[in-house]
């Protein structure tokens, strides 16, 4: 089942339609995204790898139309939403949430842990107090933190359990898509592994799809079901089994995978250790 499709997605900013740029950096007049198709299918996590500035959140912000197409289509459900209206747009966004990299800088310092997550149910217009609390409630005890953080504000919060609000921000109105951005680049190796275990589970028991965006080609394949690789705005691999990544063919995808660093031996013990059902 297709969730969400890119047909021949383009953007050029204004500053990338030649003239004086284009004179002085060949490489500015080409597209930030150059005809990309895609799809996301359901209950699977697609990687979306490339080095900074390839155009993956440009792509991102397409999808959730928070960016309109220079040209292509963005098909919701098999629906073409491209030239939907903002009002309209409502339901779907709804069902597709974004995730930041870096969630503290996305919260407001000044509120509390519950009036972050409420307000995605306050902007769907849930004016019910009670409600709203024991759906904040239900959704935080989801990613494993409960009532006694109800009212901590972010700076009280470690780095896992800002992250873990920011995902319950997310999935308080219970979408099915979530948007990854670089979620686990602000988490050390520890919170990072954990992070990912909690994704792995909300995917299985919410059902959700993954578009899942990185630089970092090393967390793909044990995150990942496939990948597509981006480059200067184009996809220039596709992956089909993320856990075969050393088949990877393209050039450019083996540079990716030749620049992840050899890893300390104690991150391969605690992997091993991990993947032993009795750990
Ligand atoms: N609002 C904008 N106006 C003009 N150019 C932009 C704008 N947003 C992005 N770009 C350009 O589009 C290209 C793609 O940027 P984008 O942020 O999508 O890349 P990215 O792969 O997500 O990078 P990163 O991983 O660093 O976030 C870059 O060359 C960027 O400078």
């Amino acid at each position: 089942m297709k969730l969400l499709e890119a047909v021949e997605l383009t953007k050029i900013y204004d500053g990338q339609k030649g003239g004086l740029f284009a004179k002085r950096n060949p490489r500015q007049s080409l597209p930030a995204v150059n005809s990309v198709s895609f799809e996301l299918r359901q209950n699977e996590t697609l990687g979306l790898v490339g080095e900074s500035g390839c155009g993956k959140s440009t792509l991102a912000r397409m999808l959730l139309r928070l960016e309109q197409p220079s040209a292509g289509r963005v098909r919701y459900r098999g629906t073409d939403i491209t030239d939907w209206s903002f009002g309209r747009m409502r339901e779907v966004r709804s069902r597709m949430q974004l995730v930041f990299q870096n969630s503290l800088s996305s919260f407001n310092p000044a509120f509390t842990v519950e009036r972050i997550i409420a307000e995605p149910l306050r902007n769907a217009g849930i004016r019910n107090a009670a409600e709203r609390r024991a759906r904040i409630l239900h959704t935080l005890e989801s990613v494993g933190l409960g009532a006694s953080h109800l009212g901590r504000l972010p700076a009280e919060l470690s780095g896992g359990q800002q992250q873990r609000v920011g995902i319950a921000r997310a999935l308080v109105r219970k979408p099915e898509i979530l948007i990854l951005d670089e979620p686990f680049s602000s988490l050390d190796f520890g919170l990072r592994r954990q992070a990912m275990d909690l994704l792995d589970e909300l995917k299985k028991s919410l059902g959700l799809s993954y578009l899942f965006i990185t630089h970092d080609l090393s967390i793909v394949g044990r995150f990942c079901d496939r990948a597509i690789v981006m480059r200067h705005g184009g996809i220039v691999e596709e992956l089909p089994y993320a856990d075969s990544l050393e088949q990877a063919t393209h050039a450019y995808t083996r540079m990716l995978l030749d620049s992840i660093p050899a890893r300390h031996p104690r991150e391969r013990k605690i992997d091993s250790r991990l993947s032993n059902p009795s750990f």
